[in-house]
């Protein structure tokens, strides 16, 4: 995160306000909803990064709870995938607006803590009149991006409330965001980096502060493999300039002389930017490492090494026939030059896949690079997906961007939620794949490019291109194979499924274990959000379940109500969960929420249909909807 620059940075969105989006201030309000099946599908994609139960977020909630402010998470395209309303003023501010689904991205809404932070990358505050929609005048945002490991938004963080503040204690509000969006990053970077070895920087020889957040992630070879925002901030340096260097010469010591001071700070000879200081973490995994020192002239540049991220070929296939033959098939592409199209439900692995893939290939030492084509606003993909050069945009980077195309050359681009790619992208799409070439925006030279793409959807594309919502000649360019994944609920080894992935989490007591009745409960629910779903509802089991064996009861409400006999007028023992009092505060209820609503969605809110669906009484379907907010659409 950066420093507050609020003062230009409002200054700039009025102008985009009016000039760029062509605002009315008294146009449209409260600002669109995305329908409640986008709103699950968003969230549960935040829910896989972001850990909402963290440390950091339960302060931050604490500190504000009677203070009247909300506390909302937006993703990358400005809407709210989580709020958290403690007290009744917040509650208030949900219904003037600012619920879970609402959309606010500036471009639609104009000036205002979230869209206006999505756009310039920094913390803002906005208060009162500088929103720039009348209707806004009333309120205040305080907000921070969130970043994961790579640099790349995950979202906005924000405290939104009544106006009336001073703008000495919207300073105060924003720090408390930035710094528990602060935390939350470091929790991210350290588990992505947790085999590596870490360097905390620090401008000061204290090692109670900044240190634990100004990371670098140091490889075995003693290249920078990771670097976090505020590290980045210290060395006044960019991302690119940093990653793949020798740490030795970033920071002007030897790496033996890092590895051997270990738990103390040492100082830096001056070399650019803020760090004066380092610390290397005593406790990383790597115990020695050997540095041969370079042989003059040559170049100190590491491969870009990836991780082996995520489960390979052998568990993802399992005793599933269907997924033994994918695996099969994957396992002789991976390296003939041939686009593979994975299609599967959400949740059921696609990413996972597309990562052993590349993890088998010859290409696995180079970068796997993922786009999500749903999740980056549309005015946003051409410039992520291709780059930019220096000056092409006012609001741009200095120093311009690579895209993720020339990013991945040599490696593997993987297109997640291909069909929800705008068609204008598709064309250029289209060129990049059969010219092998790139057109970084504002270049006037095409940059040749080793490409190897990977798409996934789940949708159905060549229903789509019948449509013409899908182009018909870049569906047959990324459909050199196709690989259709199963949905959880029709794999026939759902059951050693099951007991291998639970017997991965640990609970206080050891490894989570299931018992024969919990573990058919497990077997015949629906899992309509797949592996995900599942591996969810596991990493809550090993929070919640004290002993390390799951009985029937411990199971979420979402498992145990699929599986209620319908009782059509009175309310059926799913109502026990009423005596918790306070749902929606844990996991558990999110996941009930998304549970209720996918059969409400897929019942085409249908209430009675619904209720039989999942097995509970028409009458305790209608409170659990007013309990959690859910309406049909447009309804
Ligand atoms: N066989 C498996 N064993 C263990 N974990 C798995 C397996 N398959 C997938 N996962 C995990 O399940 C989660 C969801 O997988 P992934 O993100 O690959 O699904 P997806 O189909 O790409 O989802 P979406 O369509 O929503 O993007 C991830 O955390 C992934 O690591």
């Amino acid at each position: 995160m950066a420093s507050v620059e609020t003062a230009s940075a409002l200054a700039a969105s009025w102008q985009r306000c009016r000039d760029d989006y062509n605002l009315d201030p008294n146009g449209a309000f409260p600002p669109a909803r995305l329908t409640d099946s986008e709103i699950r599908q968003r969230f549960e994609r935040t829910l896989d990064r972001v850990e909402f139960g963290s440390g950091a977020m339960i302060h931050m909630r604490k500190v504000v709870r009677d203070t009247g402010y909300s506390v909302l998470f937006a993703d990358r395209l400005g809407v709210v995938v989580k709020d958290f309303c403690d007290s009744e003023t917040a509650h208030h501010l949900r219904d003037k607006g600012l619920a879970q689904g609402s959309v606010w991205n500036e471009s639609v809404v104009g000036t205002n803590g979230i869209g206006t932070t999505l756009v310039e990358r920094h913390g803002t505050f906005v208060i009162g009149s500088d929103h720039y929609h009348n209707r806004l005048k009333k309120f205040v945002c305080v907000s921070t991006p969130m970043v994961d490991p790579e640099g790349d938004i995950l979202g906005v963080l924000t405290l939104a409330g009544n106006a009336g503040i001073q703008p000495g204690e919207a300073k105060l509000l924003h720090r408390l965001v930035r710094d528990s969006a602060g935390w939350t990053e470091t929790a991210l970077f350290r588990n992505r980096f947790r085999s590596h070895f870490l360097i905390g920087l620090a401008q000061a020889p204290d090692i109670n502060g900044e240190v634990f957040q100004s990371l670098l992630a140091v490889d075995d070879g003693g290249f920078v493999a990771g670097a976090s925002e505020s590290a980045l901030r210290l060395l006044s340096a960019a991302r690119a300039d940093v990653l793949r260097q020798p740490v030795s010469e970033l920071l002007g010591v030897p790496l033996r002389a890092l590895e051997s001071g270990a738990g103390r700070l040492q100082r830096l000879d001056a070399q650019g930017g803020d760090a004066q200081y380092a610390y290397a973490f005593p406790n990383g995994r790597r115990s020695s490492v050997i540095v041969q020192p370079p042989a003059p002239g040559v170049r100190l540049r590491g491969p870009a090494r990836q991780p082996a991220a995520g489960p390979g070929f052998e568990r993802l296939a399992g005793g599933e026939p269907r997924m033994q033959r994918n695996v099969e098939l994957a396992r002789r592409v991976a390296d003939a030059d041939l686009p593979i199209l994975l299609q599967g439900e959400t949740g059921t692995g696609k990413e996972a896949f597309a990562r052993a893939i590349h993890m088998h290939s010859a290409r696995s030492e180079r970068p796997f690079v993922a786009v999500n084509c749903a999740a980056i606003p549309e005015s946003l993909l051409d410039s992520e997906l291709f780059g930019y050069e220096p000056g092409t945009f006012t609001g741009g980077l200095k120093q311009g961007k690579t895209g993720k195309v020339l990013a991945s050359s040599g490696g593997t681009l993987f297109l997640d939620e291909i069909g929800d790619m705008p068609l204008e992208l598709q064309t250029r799409l289209l060129r990049v794949l059969s010219e092998r070439e790139v057109t970084p925006l504002g270049a006037v030279e095409p940059v040749p490019v080793a490409l190897s793409i990977v798409c996934a959807t789940h949708r159905d594309l060549e229903r789509m291109v019948a449509e013409g919502s899908f182009r018909q000649d870049l569906y047959y360019r990324i459909h050199g194979v196709r690989i259709a994944l199963p949905p959880l609920r029709e794999r026939s080894d759902l059951r050693e499924l099951i007991q291998s992935l639970a017997a991965g989490h640990k609970c206080a007591a050891g490894p989570l274990s299931l018992s024969a009745e919990a573990l058919e409960w497990l077997v015949s629910h629906p899992w309509p959000g797949n592996i995900r779903q599942l591996s969810n509802v596991l990493r809550l089991l090993a929070l919640t379940c004290d002993d390390g064996i799951v009985g029937v009861h411990d199971l979420p409400e979402e498992i145990r109500a699929g599986r209620q006999p319908a009782s059509p007028d009175e309310d059926g023992p799913a109502d026990a969960a009423d005596a918790t009092g306070d749902s929606l505060r844990n996991a558990s209820d999110m996941a009930q929420r998304l549970r209720i609503l996918q059969a409400l969605h897929e019942c085409n809110w249908a209430v009675s249909k619904a209720a039989r669906h999942l097995g509970i009484s028409r009458a305790t379907l209608h409170r659990r909807m007013k309990e959690y907010e859910l309406a049909r659409p447009n309804g």
